[in-house]
């Protein structure tokens, strides 16, 4: 089966735009050509004049909820969601029900993944037992059966001790540890960053310390052991001047940052709306610059959604109450796209970069490149066109989001793995 898309924007090396037809066979790109290349009349044509082709975006940290809470969001809505998003890869955490931390559960998750065939799923284990920070995981077994790196995500690991021991083995066996960064004795009770919001509406808040206490210890950890280190949602000015300092002295650092914390503060929440409440919380206007700075400097390697579904019974417990966690996979581009790149102030290159080439370098990845040779994992992406956001259009089973009713551009058109079409505008 040959696929030629013809007439695409697609960014060559120096960030330009140029007119591009690719040639898709066997599920790889064949060829990029100037001219249109010669087709028989088995070939589809994708008409694709006006719109930009990217190598399909990689979301390096995201939750499906299967297994144990199926009604929140399934490996399989969870996928189409992302496929919606643009995204092609994407890596899912740990803390399901059971928690992934058997060479069982990550077994079920690829089949779960297999069987939805849609994007690439790839699993993270756990570091601890449970994620109860009490006891390693069989490191070597779940790297074993699929597990792309260890992370407690969703709790921090509470224990210098812990954390060192799990980064000495990853190191070993050459894999990356993925960090969820929060000291609990800084948090307990809290639902909202230390801040204005907090102190407007008398509730205790989570200070930035919390986060920059672990990015720091982790660091000074990733510097003995040798290991590959990941910060999860950045979102503090200490943590990025910790991660910056790290890099320029060689230490094996990287990290990641989410759209809402680029485009959001503290200063934005409307009310007590639980829409409005992630871990970790939207802060304050400065930690909100930096977190841009690093990510455009290079400290902040890598863009990620960190989806993170619940459902509507859930969220209406209020801003206390509700969980953590906000969607992400169907509004990251368009929101960043139309907040940095439509406004000037960002390269549409760095905006892709950061979402396919740089989660690719990072997790060693054979995706986010177009180039021949490469697997056709492609998203077409329309940047003129306005739509409004409506959560009940979401193929997610989460509808919690606090960007309802923005008017974005950039909304992904078509999506294709390894050549398959998985997602297309109707
Ligand atoms: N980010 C969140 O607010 N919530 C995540 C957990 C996590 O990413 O730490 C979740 O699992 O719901
Ligand atoms: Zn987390
Ligand atoms: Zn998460």
């Amino acid at each position: 089966m040959t696929v030629i898309i013809r007439n695409a924007s697609v960014l060559n090396k120096e960030g330009e735009l140029e007119i591009k037809h690719i040639v898709v066979q066997d599920g790889m790109i064949t060829a990029i050509e100037s001219d249109l290349p010669a087709s028989d009349a088995s070939a589809e044509i994708v008409e694709a004049e006006g719109k930009l082709l990217v190598p399909g975006l990689i979301d390096m940290h995201v939750h499906l909820r299967e297994p144990g809470f199926e009604h929140k969001e399934t490996i399989a809505t969870g996928a189409l969601s992302a496929a919606k998003g643009g995204f092609t890869t994407i890596a899912c955490m740990p803390n399901t029900r059971p928690v992934t931390d058997t060479p069982e559960i990550v077994e079920l998750v690829k089949e779960k993944a297999r069987e939805a065939g849609l994007v690439k799923v790839l699993p993270y284990a756990a570091i601890t037992k449970n994620e109860l920070g009490r006891e390693l995981t069989d490191f070597a077994a779940l790297k074993e059966a699929g597990a792309i790196g260890f992370t407690d995500d969703g709790v921090g690991v509470q224990t210098a001790q812990m954390m060192k021991d799990a980064m000495k083995l990853a190191a070993s066996l050459d894999m990356p540890v993925i960090a969820h960064c929060e000291d609990d004795s800084l948090v307990e009770g809290c639902a909202v960053n230390e801040g204005t919001f907090a102190t407007k509406h008398g509730l205790k808040g989570i200070p930035n310390e919390s986060e920059a206490i672990h990015v720091g210890r982790d660091i000074l950890l990733a510097e003995a052991t040798g290991v590959h280190y990941h910060v999860c949602h950045v979102s503090t000015e200490q943590s990025v001047r910790l991660i910056r300092q790290a890099k320029q002295i060689g230490i094996k650092v990287t990290a990641e940052v989410c759209p809402h914390h680029l485009l959001l503060s503290e200063e934005d929440i409307p009310g007590m709306d639980a829409n409005w409440k992630m871990n970790p919380p939207l802060r304050s206007r400065r930690d909100v610059e930096a977190c841009i700075e690093g990510l455009l400097d290079g400290t902040i390697d890598i863009i990620v959604t960190d989806h993170a579904p619940h459902s509507e019974e859930e969220k209406a417990k209020g801003m206390q109450l509700a969980p953590f966690g906000i969607v992400g996979f169907e509004t990251a581009f368009p929101l960043l796209y139309t907040a940095f790149v439509a406004t000037g102030k960002w390269d549409l290159s760095l905006l892709v970069q950061r979402m396919t080439a740089d989660p690719a370098r990072v997790f060693r990845l054979n995706t986010g490149s177009l180039a021949v040779g490469a697997p056709a994992d492609l998203t077409l992406i329309d940047l003129n066109e306005e739509q409004v956001v409506d959560p009940a259009a979401f193929a997610s089973k989460g509808r919690n989001t606090p960007f309802t009713g923005w008017k974005l551009k950039g909304w992904p058109v078509k999506t294709w793995v390894e050549g398959k079409e998985v997602w297309t505008k109707a």
